[in-house]
């Protein structure tokens, strides 16, 4: 049984990267509101600020761009900034929202000229919306269906010029047709640890706090080479601070509350640990299946596939064969476990 239930629900997704609803509240202060503020991406930064540029100079709207990289690394704050940067009006829809093509139509022809659609999760659009996006992208235009049935009629309705702004975890699943009409595509990285403690230099700054360079790095080094993790942790040694420590943020804060939520050095919480634990010594480090692990720590298949996997695999701490899940030799080294010796594991 945990002994602190409370802190552990608190603690439990703590790194995951998608944002809550606590998230959200507290992002909005600390998005950066130019490009110029934006902190690392340096060839997206680049990218984008030469196609604004030229849409600018040429006092027209620029071409439809698509941010592709992993949650929490900052598409909806470049959407923002991309609206600002052209002086046009935000406009902030998703995927899943737009359950039929009569949706979309509706936020369609409801644009000004210059607008920027913002379009999260665009590769789960629905299949009828999608095409309807591909015209809208193109011509500026747009059929609206009216009546049903064999009398009805498809009415052509031009939108104004506006820039629609994609945003996808998973570009790979972008029909290619819908991929090809954007001007330009963005790929998004994970953050150096130096860019990170920028990140999380500038969200201190402007929440009032001093934050010491040595506990920045500490939080930047666990933080998954992700902003929004970063910001959460740092809201969590802000915590600690002010409720058991002397208020200054420091080093020694923020080990202190990294300890409480179990984020160990590498960025790994307990949920991440309770994988690898299970994968190397109840698995014998494998292959598992997906669901046989995620039964095996008692949680989601879904939440260990999305939010425990990614991490470990880009770490090296796990593989994912057509057999399973595998424990690599740093999974067993990282745990402090000796890898079974034993002939035909994948990872040998
Ligand atoms: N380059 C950056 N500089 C400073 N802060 C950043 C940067 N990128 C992201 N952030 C901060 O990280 C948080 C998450 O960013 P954002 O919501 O834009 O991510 P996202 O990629 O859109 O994630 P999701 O797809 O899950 O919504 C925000 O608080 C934002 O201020």
């Amino acid at each position: 049984m945990a002994e602190h239930p409370e802190q552990d629900k608190l603690g439990e997704h703590l790194l995951a990267a998608e944002a809550d609803e606590l998230d959200r509240a507290a992002e909005a202060a600390l998005r950066p509101r130019r490009l110029a503020e934006f902190i690392g991406q340096p060839v997206v930064r680049d990218q984008l600020s030469l196609v604004l540029d030229a849409a600018n100079a040429r006092g027209r709207t620029p071409d439809h761009v698509l941010l592709a990289g992993p949650p929490g690394l900052g598409k909806t704050t470049l959407a923002m900034i991309i609206a600002a940067e052209v002086d046009g009006a935000l406009r902030l829809t998703s995927g899943p929202a737009v359950q039929h093509a009569g949706d979309l139509a509706a936020i369609l022809s409801a644009l000004q000229e210059g607008d920027v659609l913002f379009i999260d999760e665009i590769h789960r659009l629905a299949r009828p919306a999608e095409e309807m996006l591909y015209l809208a992208m193109e011509d500026f235009r747009v059929d609206v269906v009216v009546g049903k049935g064999p009398g009805a009629t498809a009415i052509p309705l031009s939108l104004p010029r506006f820039t629609v702004v994609g945003a996808t975890t998973r570009s790979g699943l972008l029909p290619a047709p819908l991929r090809d009409r954007f001007g330009f595509t963005a790929h998004m990285d994970f953050y150096s640890t130096a860019e990170l403690e920028s990140v999380l230099r500038r969200s201190a700054r402007l929440l009032g706090a001093e934050l010491a360079e040595s506990a920045a790095a500490e939080i930047a080094k666990r933080s998954r080479g992700t902003p929004r993790i970063a910001n959460r942790l740092l809201r969590r040694v802000q915590d600690w601070a002010q409720v058991r420590g002397t208020g200054a943020l420091d080093h020694a804060a923020a080990m202190a509350a990294l300890k409480v939520f179990e984020v160990d050095e590498l960025g790994l919480d307990r949920l991440d640990r309770s994988v690898m634990r299970a994968l190397c010594e109840r698995f014998n480090g494998g292959p598992a299946g997906l669901t046989t692990l995620a039964v095996a720590v008692g949680e989601e298949p879904e939440t260990v596939e999305t939010v425990v996997e990614p991490f470990l695999v880009r770490e090296g701490l796990m593989a994912r064969t057509p057999r399973g899940r595998v424990a690599t030799a740093a999974a067993f080294a990282h745990l402090g476990l000796t890898p079974p010796n034993q002939s035909g594991m994948l990872w040998d």
